[in-house]
């Protein structure tokens, strides 16, 4: 099997792809935090039967250094850290200078074309938003085109944000809604409708895009249930009937594709 690894800078997140092709049933998320404590017993459970190790890291090198270390502890090589590139699998990357696109935006946008979930969506234009510690949303045009997307700050760090910048406000907790008459409501709401409005941007631009295309919506990350009840208000009163798909970890299933490049 080769080891699948989305380290992300809240969570990293880990799977594998056996010789078949299969995905295991179902990622591990560790905290970052407490990476050299959980990883270890991951690894050591595994370690046998593994050949290799693909990865894509945005946290940081001490992150990649910190799971090569323990790679290294259970006997195995490191791990092979993808970058961002032009091509890949039939999918080309516009961005200016395409080595700069954050490489889990990248196998995320690869596992999207080519997972098994999004294969009926081909010839489609799919809207890929991953509520993270950022927020991505990311679209891919029908003939399998990265033009581009936004990145913002995802809901903890809005959340944070307010709490940390000003003197009165506390990290507040809640639900969005319409007319928030307190502090914490005005601020869950705030924030909500801040994530949700940049997916709406990014739909209605796709849709003007794609010009008759069916668009399709997909989303991922650990912060999109908080964001979801918002989502769906804004969508309901935009008159927008798609239901966006959870994808579970589009980032493993296109480390899964790269894999069965070799
Ligand atoms: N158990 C959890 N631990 C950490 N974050 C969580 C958890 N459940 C939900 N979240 C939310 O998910 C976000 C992290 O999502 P994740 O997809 O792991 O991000 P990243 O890939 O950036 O590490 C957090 O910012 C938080 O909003
Ligand atoms: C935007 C990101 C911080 C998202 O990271 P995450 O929320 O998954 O931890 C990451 O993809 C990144 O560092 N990108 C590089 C810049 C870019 O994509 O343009
Ligand atoms: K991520």
């Amino acid at each position: 099997m080769t080891l699948l690894i989305d380290a992300g800078n809240t969570r990293v997140k880990l799977g594998w792809r056996d010789a078949q092709g299969r995905r295991e049933p179902r990622a591990t998320a560790i905290a970052r935090d407490t990476l050299g404590l959980a990883l270890p017993g991951w690894l050591a459970a595994l370690a046998p039967r593994v050949r290799g190790a693909l990865g894509v890291n945005a946290a940081g090198a001490a992150c990649a250094a910190q799971i090569d270390a323990c790679l290294a502890e259970a006997g195995l090589a490191p791990v092979r850290w993808e970058r961002a590139r032009a091509h890949c699998a039939g999918l080309a990357n516009q961005y200016r200078d395409p080595e700069r696109l954050g490489a889990d935006r990248w196998a995320a946008l690869l596992g999207l074309a080519a997972g098994a979930a999004s294969r009926p969506y081909r010839g489609m234009v799919r809207v890929l938003a991953t509520f993270g510690t950022a927020t991505t949303i990311d679209t891919l045009t029908p003939d399998e085109r990265f033009e581009g997307g936004l990145i913002l700050p995802g809901v903890d760090l809005m959340l944070q944000s307010l709490a940390k910048g000003t003197a009165d406000l506390p990290l507040a907790q809640g639900r969005p809604v319409a007319f928030p008459d307190h502090t914490d409501a005005a601020i869950v709401s705030g924030v909500m409708a801040a994530q949700a409005g940049a997916l709406l941007r990014q739909w209605l631009a796709a849709g003007r895009r794609s010009e008759g295309v069916p668009a399709q919506l997909f989303v991922s990350g650990g912060a999109w249930h908080a964001v979801r009840e918002e989502w769906q208000a804004l969508a309901a009163a935009a008159g927008i009937a798609a239901e966006p798909q959870v994808l579970d970890n589009p980032v493993l299933d296109g480390l899964a594709v790269l894999a069965g490049l070799g």
